[in-house]
């Protein structure tokens, strides 16, 4: 007989596993002013969460529990988990709001041949904040709710020292190869769009203190959701989805343009991107797979004309928001799986341009482009992509990655400067 594992040892209730016990309380929104200056210091990056926007969100820390998962059902083994879990949890809930009660933060693998974990993380405390209201999440395995969690500003982080960047899995030269090799296939004939991204590990002198990097990523893209979840920390502007009480929400980004710096230039620059067919083409791929995923599951879908340029800090990216109805059961979770992966971080066709990917980029691309965010009992979450980003190796190295749209008016050396341009927000919040 083998002796149980830690999953089948009964809990206080009598449970195969110990049932959560959940408890949200209301806080006053003035103690919750700055939701990043919470984060205690981590002993390890994973040991906290984030998804902040303009100083909402939700931030947390400590771990309750965790599942992982990888292959292909690595999404529907990660829904039922959470289905399973939440169905057996003690919940308290004094606010009932979208993020309250048990909730979980969750990064999933780009591929279902990646060798990286798809995790969902149930942290021991949630603090959130949203337009007047803020709350706080704890959750036990204990027969009794959590003490109260008192809200103190916590230690400023510290400065990793000097950090030193290399080429990881190719060379710049060996990426702009492959860029052309993508646009030849184009040009044949093989494929419409395909996104080839790079990698580049950045090494500091001391640990990196994740909260070092969330807080400077927040001041430099406040339009962007600063996330961390188990190690991987960025600043994305994509929202995958959204969904909230039967509406669902996309924004679609492709079609980038770098900034210069000069708003007089800028503006003619975002106006160039607004008008240009290259950029076009391949937004207009992105904004198609999503829509076709989510025609799937809406009785109504609003899909507008016409991109709206996004300004950002380092880049202008063509952008559009689409939004529709729910009509059917579907989690916040099972619609990221369903969108997933879009033409903004694969391509058109999507089984070829994931082919091309797994031969041209020669790298696993980890949890990078895949979905990361959260969600509540409800299935209600936000799920962006995990873009301008990098993942933890170790406590004093990252690895960091940009990708960009190839299609058939692609120039190598054009795509090289954007993915210089989208690793910026990493490289700047990390002091380089
Ligand atoms: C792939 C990335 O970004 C994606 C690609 C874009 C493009 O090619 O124009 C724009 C936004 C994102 O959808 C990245 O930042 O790594």
């Amino acid at each position: 007989m083998t002796s149980p594992s830690p999953d089948d040892v009964p809990g206080p209730l009598g449970l195969s596993r110990p049932a959560l016990v959940v408890r949200t309380i209301s806080v006053p929104a003035a103690q919750v002013d700055d939701l990043l200056g919470l984060l205690p210091p981590p002993a390890d990056a994973g040991d906290i969460v984030s998804w902040v926007r303009k100083g909402e969100g939700l931030v947390g820390w400590g771990t309750v529990t965790t599942f992982r998962s990888r292959g292909s059902d690595r999404f529907a083994r990660a829904q039922e988990w959470w289905r399973t879990i939440t169905a057996e949890a003690i919940v308290r809930d004094d606010v009932d709001e979208p993020g309250t009660g048990p909730i979980a933060f969750g990064s999933m693998a780009y591929s279902a041949d990646s060798q990286t974990e798809s995790v969902l993380v149930v942290p021991e405390v949630v603090v959130g904040r949203r337009g007047g209201l803020a709350w706080v999440t704890t959750t036990t395995t204990e027969a009794v709710p959590a003490a109260d969690e008192p809200l103190e500003p916590q230690p400023a982080p510290a400065d990793p020292g000097v950090v030193t960047f290399a080429d990881r899995d190719l060379t710049k030269q060996r990426w702009a190869d492959a860029v052309e090799e993508a646009v030849a296939r184009i040009n044949g004939g093989d494929l419409d769009k395909v996104v080839l991204a790079r990698s580049v590990q950045a090494t500091a002198e001391e640990r990196i203190d994740p909260r070092w990097l969330l807080t400077r990523l927040t001041q430099d893209y406040d339009t962007t959701w600063v996330f961390a979840v188990d190690g991987l920390v960025g600043a994305t502007p994509e929202m995958l989805v959204r969904l909230e009480r039967g509406l669902v929400t996309s924004r679609v980004l492709a079609g980038t343009i770098q900034r210069t710096g000069d708003d007089s230039h800028d503006l003619a620059l975002a106006g160039s991107l607004a008008r240009s067919s290259k950029d076009l083409e391949e937004h207009e791929y992105a904004v198609r797979s999503v829509a076709d995923a989510l025609t799937d599951h809406t009785s109504s879908i609003n899909v507008p004309d016409s991109p709206f340029v996004l300004h950002l800090n380092n880049v202008m990216h063509l952008a559009t928001d689409v939004a529709g109805v729910v009509d059917d059961s579907s989690t916040s979770l099972a619609l990221a799986a369903s969108l997933h992966p879009s033409a903004a971080v694969c391509g058109t066709p999507t089984t070829h341009a994931d082919r091309v990917i797994a031969e041209l980029e020669q790298m696993d691309r980890g949890r990078y482009a895949g979905p990361v965010g959260w969600m509540d009992a409800s299935g209600d979450g936000e799920w962006g992509i995990a873009l301008r980003c990098g993942s933890y190796d170790a406590p004093n190295s990252l690895r960091l990655y940009a990708g960009c749209g190839i299609v058939a008016g692609s120039r190598a050396q054009d795509e090289v400067a954007e993915s210089v341009a989208k690793l910026l927000p990493m490289r700047t919040a990390l002091g380089g």
